[in-house]
């Protein structure tokens, strides 16, 4: 036990200083190609234009008569009915005339403005139409071709999610495949002599190993392909091991445990071996061991990113929310690597820590009458303590002072589990 160094030899930096050193150390992953259908999550890798205009072809807003510019109300002749679809070609409208069109469908030749059916009567005869109010102006109630989108328009820039909307607006513009950028691979895996799998029986001082699971989900809520190596002993050998086999596996490797000051924390020690360690302290609670290191694959020579997750859960949960989550996004080629931040009003006083700023886990509702969000505590905050992570849905960010934050006052706070 003596040779257990007192203090640690990792400077305590400042949260920002930690984000930005580990984001300048990630440079982007390749492009592939993909189908626009299938483009979901990733982010593109080129600006993208459309195919085609949309609509493609004038269209009639709403369900009535196809006519032409100037048409004065009386009874018209009917040469036909146009609906959504491939119809038949009809004959050119012209000033005395009129066509039955549906909501969507294409002009006929010759006409430029559409008449709703509430300004038409019935005439008794299916072959002739009441109009009741004329046109005002040439193209009233139809959307001309290129409205909405003109063919050539940028649509979706380098650099931005493709998220829902982004992937229904690809189709909508005739673009089939897109260039994204690759998402990186995490291998992940946990440290520690007391953890078991769920499904065996703890015996005494062994805990389940809660930390790779959630570390997993989290990664396959953001489409991450993971590589799970499973709980890793508390010994050198072991953990050199487990990390020279992550190296030829993924681009971003995850641990947790084994990173603070105890006997059996090697994680740090095999990291100054095997690679470069950017930072083994940052002051934050929790997660104050955070560490982040570089190495390179041995096979491909390729850059390799290591973070060494502390062991406690909720400083886990943090800690990967708080860095591993930009580093993830700025790899995917996301222009804004960090989670969107707001403002909240606390609903309950806060004792600030003295040395550390916190990352409280926060539920944050809307205040439907005066327009902010507000910020619940989820209560006791231990490190240990995974129930104040459970229903959170932001971190508030506190400040380190000797004081108590009053009910009411403002704080920002990172909103969890955004993907834009
Ligand atoms: N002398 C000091 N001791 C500690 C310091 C310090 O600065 N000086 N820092 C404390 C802080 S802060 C944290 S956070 C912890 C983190 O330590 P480790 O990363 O080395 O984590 P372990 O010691 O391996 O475990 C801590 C705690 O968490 C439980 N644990 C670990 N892994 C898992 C898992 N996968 N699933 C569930 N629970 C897990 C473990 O059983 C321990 O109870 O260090 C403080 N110490
Ligand atoms: O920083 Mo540790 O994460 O407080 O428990």
């Amino acid at each position: 036990m003596s040779q257990v160094p007192r203090s640690s030899p990792y400077p305590l930096i400042e949260v920002d200083n930690a984000l930005s050193i580990a984001l300048s150390e990630a440079a982007l992953c390749q492009v592939t190609q993909v189908l626009s259908k299938e483009a979901l999550g990733f982010v593109a890798a080129e600006h993208i234009y459309s195919k085609s205009p949309f609509p493609p072809f004038k269209a009639s807003l709403k369900d009535g008569y196809a006519v032409r510019h100037p048409l004065t109300p009386g009874i018209k002749q009917l040469v036909g009915t146009v609906t959504t679809g491939r119809s038949k070609e009809l004959p050119p409208v012209n000033c005395d005339q009129a066509a039955y069109i549906t909501t969507g469908a294409p002009l006929p030749p010759g006409a430029d403005s559409v008449i709703p059916v509430e300004w038409t009567l019935e005439t008794g005869d299916p072959g002739f139409v009441m109009i009741s109010r004329g046109t005002q102006v040439s193209g009233q109630e139809v959307r001309q071709i290129g409205s909405d989108i003109s063919q050539g328009e940028l649509i979706i820039s380098e650099g931005s999610y493709i998220g829902v909307t982004e992937c229904a607006l690809l189709i909508n513009c005739g673009v089939e495949t897109v260039q994204v950028y690759k998402r990186p691979k995490v291998a992940v895996f946990s440290t520690g002599n007391e953890l078991v799998e769920i499904g065996s029986s703890p015996l005494f001082g062994e805990v389940y190993d809660a930390n790779r699971p959630l570390i997993i989900a989290a990664l396959q809520r953001m489409n991450i392909e993971t590589v799970d190596l499973g709980i890793v002993k508390d010994d050198e050998a072991h953990v050199r091991g487990a990390f020279e086999r992550a190296l030829e596996l993924a681009d971003i490797i995850i641990t947790s445990g084994g990173v603070s000051m105890g006997s059996h924390d090697y994680v740090k020690n095999v990291l100054e071996q095997i690679g470069k360690v950017h930072f083994g302290r940052v002051r934050m609670k929790p997660g104050k061991p955070l560490t982040f290191a570089t190495a390179e694959s041995c096979k491909s020579r390729s850059k390799r990113f290591i973070v060494g997750l502390p062991g406690n859960p909720v400083s886990c949960y943090v800690c990967f929310y708080l860095l591993v989550v930009p580093l993830i996004r700025k790899l995917s080629g996301h222009s804004k690597p960090h989670l969107p931040r707001v403002q909240a009003e606390l609903l309950d006083p806060i004792r600030l820590d003295p040395e550390r700023p916190e990352y409280h886990r926060s539920i944050l509702q809307w205040d439907f009458e005066r327009h902010i969000y507000q910020a619940k505590s989820t209560g006791d905050q231990s490190s240990s303590r995974l129930l104040s992570a459970t229903k959170a849905n932001a971190l508030l960010i506190l400040p380190s002072e000797n004081k108590t934050l009053e009910k009411g006052a403002l704080v920002s706070a990172i909103l969890l589990e955004c993907d834009k």
